[in-house]
C-alpha cells in the first residue's frame, strides 16, 4: 500500500516509478549469479555493501552481504522477517528490492543512491551547511516516524552511514533493525571506535525510540561540525574549526573551559571503553550559540538530553521552529547540485 499522505507531488512521481521498476523484478530474479559487482559502497553494521548491476535487467543495486553462520531455521526466519522491507513505501527510506540466502551469507538488494551516505560527504566536504543538515533533520525525522508508525519498528542504528542521499536531492535511512533475529545474532558484531548508543542503551536499561532520538543528535552535530562530539568538542576546537576568535565561541551550557567530566587520557588516545564511560557520566554533547542559528542549537540540544524522559520525541521534534524551517521551502535544488558536487568530487 502506498503511503500517500503528505507526499509532494515529485515525491509520488517517484514512489510510482520505484513501483514500476520494483514489479519488474521477481524473487526469482535475485540470486548470486545475477549479478555483477561494480564496486565497494560502504562497510561496517556487520557486512558490506556492494554497487551491484542486475545482468538481465541492467538494474544497478546496492547489495548489502551479510556473512552469518547460523542454523538454515534461523536463516528462513531472518528472510522471512527482512521481508517485511517489501511494505517499506516511503521517500525517506531507501527502497528494497528483495533478499536471498547464498551459502552462509545474506542478500539485502537495495536502491542505489548515488550520493552513497552522509559520512561519505563529511570525509569529502568536510562538513555540511546548517540549512543543508535541517532538510537532513526533516527526511530522518519523517523516516524514522514512518518506520515508528507504519512498519512499528525501531531503526536502532541511527548514524551518518545510514543516512544516504542522491543527485535528485533525496534523503533516504537504510539499515534499521527490521529483522529482530538479524539483529540479535548480529548483537555482538560491534566493530568500531565510536558509539552513537544513548546513555540508557549503554547502560543496559530499556531501548525505546527516544534511544534513536539520542543518535540522531548526536549525527546532527557530527554533520554539522564535521567532528564526532565524543569527548566534548572544546572551544578552542571550535575556533579553529570555524575560523573564528576563541574569545566568540559561547558553548550553550557555558560548562567551565575543561569539560566537568575528568577523562583519565588525552581526547585522542581515547579507548573505546573510555568513550562509552564518556557518554554516559560525561555532559552531553553541545553546540556553540553563536555559529548555529538558536532554534538549531535548541532543536539538537533537546535530542541530547542524557535523562530518555526529558528527550523529544519525534512529535516535538516535528513541531519544533528549526524542523518547521525545512518542510516548508523548497530550495530550488541546492541540496541536489552540492550532492553532485560530492559525487563528482569523489570520482
Ligand atoms: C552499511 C550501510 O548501508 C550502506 O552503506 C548502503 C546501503 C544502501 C545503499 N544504497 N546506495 C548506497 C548504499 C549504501
Amino acid at each position: 500500500q502506498l503511503m500517500r499522505l503528505g507526499l509532494t507531488e515529485p515525491q509520488k512521481q517517484r514512489m510510482e516509478e520505484w513501483v514500476a521498476v520494483k514489479e519488474g523484478i521477481a524473487e526469482s530474479d535475485l540470486s548470486e549469479d545475477f549479478f555483477e559487482t561494480l564496486g565497494e559502497l560502504g562497510h561496517g553494521n556487520g557486512g558490506v555493501v556492494n554497487k551491484v548491476r542486475h545482468k538481465q535487467r541492467g538494474i544497478i543495486m546496492a547489495r548489502k552481504l551479510v556473512h552469518l553462520e547460523v542454523k538454515p531455521s534461523v536463516r528462513t526466519q531472518i528472510l522471512k522477517e527482512l521481508a517485511v522491507l517489501h511494505k517499506c513505501n516511503s521517500p525517506f527510506i531507501v527502497g528494497f528490492y528483495g533478499a536471498f540466502v547464498d551459502n552462509n551469507d545474506i542478500s539485502i538488494c537495495m536502491e542505489y543512491m548515488n550520493g552513497l551516505s552522509l559520512d561519505i560527504v563529511l570525509q569529502r566536504m568536510g562538513r555540511l551547511q546548517e540549512n543543508f543538515v535541517g532538510r537532513v533533520s526533516v527526511a530522518v525525522v519523517r523516516g524514522l516516524t514512518y518506520l515508528k508508525d507504519e512498519i512499528k519498528i525501531l531503526h536502532r542504528d541511527v548514524k551518518p552511514s545510514n543516512m544516504l542521499v542522491n543527485t535528485a536531492g533525496e534523503i533516504k535511512l537504510c539499515d534499521f533493525g527490521v529483522s529482530g533475529v538479524l539483529v540479535d545474532s548480529m548483537a555482538n558484531s560491534f566493530v568500531g571506535t565510536r558509539s552513537y548508543m544513548a546513555p540508557e542503551r549503554l547502560t543496559g536499561s530499556q531501548y525505546s525510540i527516544l534511544s534513536d532520538i539520542w543518535s540522531f543528535g548526536l549525527s546532527l552535530i557530527e554533520l554539522l561540525v564535521g567532528k564526532y562530539p565524543v569527548p566534548a568538542i572544546t572551544k578552542k576546537e571550535f575556533a579553529n574549526i570555524f575560523q573564528v576568535p576563541e574569545g566568540e565561541i559561547v558553548l550553550a551550557d557555558e560548562r567551565s573551559e575543561v569539560p566537568t567530566y575528568q577523562s583519565s587520557t588525552s581526547p585522542a588516545s581515547m579507548a573505546i571503553f573510555e568513550m562509552l564511560d564518556y557518554i554516559v557520566n560525561g555532559p552531553a554533547p553541545t553546540l556553540p550559540r553563536n555559529i548555529f542559528t538558536d532554534e538549531c542549537v535548541d532543536f539538537v540540544s533537546k535530542c541530547l538530553k542524557k535523562v530518555p524522559v526529558e528527550r523529544a520525541n519525534l512529535k516535538t521534534l516535528a513541531a519544533h521552529p528549526f524542523f518547521q524551517r525545512y518542510t516548508q521551502f523548497d530550495d530550488n535544488g541546492e541540496f541536489a547540485a552540492f550532492v553532485a558536487k560530492t559525487v563528482q568530487i569523489g570520482g
